[in-house]
């Protein structure tokens, strides 16, 4: 079976998007996550600037060398305790999703904020109030998706109010709509505290909402000074013969996007996805 791999486009260091898409396209990658403000840092996409032309600019560029642009990354704080850079944020994220389809895309992607302007790991973020708020912005956003026909993409991770896979399941259970689904990044719902028993987290994970997972992200995690620390892909502990014999049954031809992947490791990632994707 053929496996999606792609990569988050700003991974891939140099300020030329067409020479980004020619290095993805040389990889053998089929797809990327593009951040338009990481990846077009010579082009103004804030709030207000785009348009169906702008999309399909940039989509024609990965058109020509037949790469998939197969989400858009528009990572803000949801629940920034500023409601002005709240707003800001809600608003750009809402443009994003009116002109997700211009790209050639549907899913629009973030992950739920953090109580302090910053994202940082901190336990006040696991309180009823913050996830209460952030499912009262993603509410918000899936009702902007709804009118366009496009997805917001959630992603869970320890250091935001959607930081377990339960968590997860009450955020879909409380906004029922299909414009909500899930980017489901194993490495995030990894602490100091699960670690040991990853497979029961993804396992958990994919029972229940697999079925809502529209996009992966592989990358991989070490354990330094009793931290999590995020790795390139293969260099780490996370169990991919777990998920791929789980991904390969439940979401086949699902793009998987490596991240925190750069320069020399590209290559060498890459083989190892492919090698435990072909073996599981
Ligand atoms: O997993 C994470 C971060 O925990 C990523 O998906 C997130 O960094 C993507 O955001 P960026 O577009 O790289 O800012």
């Amino acid at each position: 079976m053929t496996v999606n791999i792609g990569i988050r486009a700003h991974d891939i260091e140099d300020p030329s998007i067409e020479n980004v898409v020619n290095i993805v396209a040389n990889k053998g990658f089929s797809a990327v996550q593009l951040a338009l403000n990481k990846s077009l840092k010579d082009i103004n996409s804030e709030l207000g600037s785009l348009s169906p032309g702008f999309a399909q600019c940039i989509r024609r560029i990965f058109d020509k060398k037949d790469i998939q642009i197969a989400v858009i990354g528009c990572y803000f704080n949801i629940i920034h305790p500023d409601h002005k850079e709240r707003r800001k944020g809600m608003d750009r994220f809402k443009e994003h999703l009116r002109f997700a389809r211009d790209f050639g895309c549907s899913i629009v992607a973030t992950e739920t904020g953090n109580v302090q302007a910053e994202i940082v790991y901190t336990e006040k973020n696991f309180t009823e109030q913050p996830f209460l708020e952030a499912v009262k912005s993603v509410k918000e956003l899936v009702e902007e998706a709804e009118k366009f026909g496009v997805i917001v993409g959630i992603e869970g991770g320890i250091s935001h109010p959607i930081h377990t896979p339960g968590r997860m399941k009450r955020l879909l259970d409380l906004i029922p709509s299909n414009n909500l689904q899930v980017v489901y990044d194993p490495a995030n719902f990894i602490s100091i505290d699960n670690y040991h028993n990853q497979e029961a987290v993804i396992q958990e994970a994919f029972d229940l909402f697999g079925d809502r997972m529209v996009i992966v992200h592989a990358k991989d995690f070490i354990i330094e000074d009793e931290q999590i620390k995020m790795v390139p892909v293969g260099q780490g502990l996370l169990n991919y013969d777990t998920l791929f014999n789980l991904l390969k049954k439940k979401k086949p031809y699902i793009n998987i996007l490596m991240e925190s992947t750069q320069e020399p490791y590209i290559d060498g990632s890459i083989a190892y996805l492919l090698n435990k994707y072909a073996s599981a």
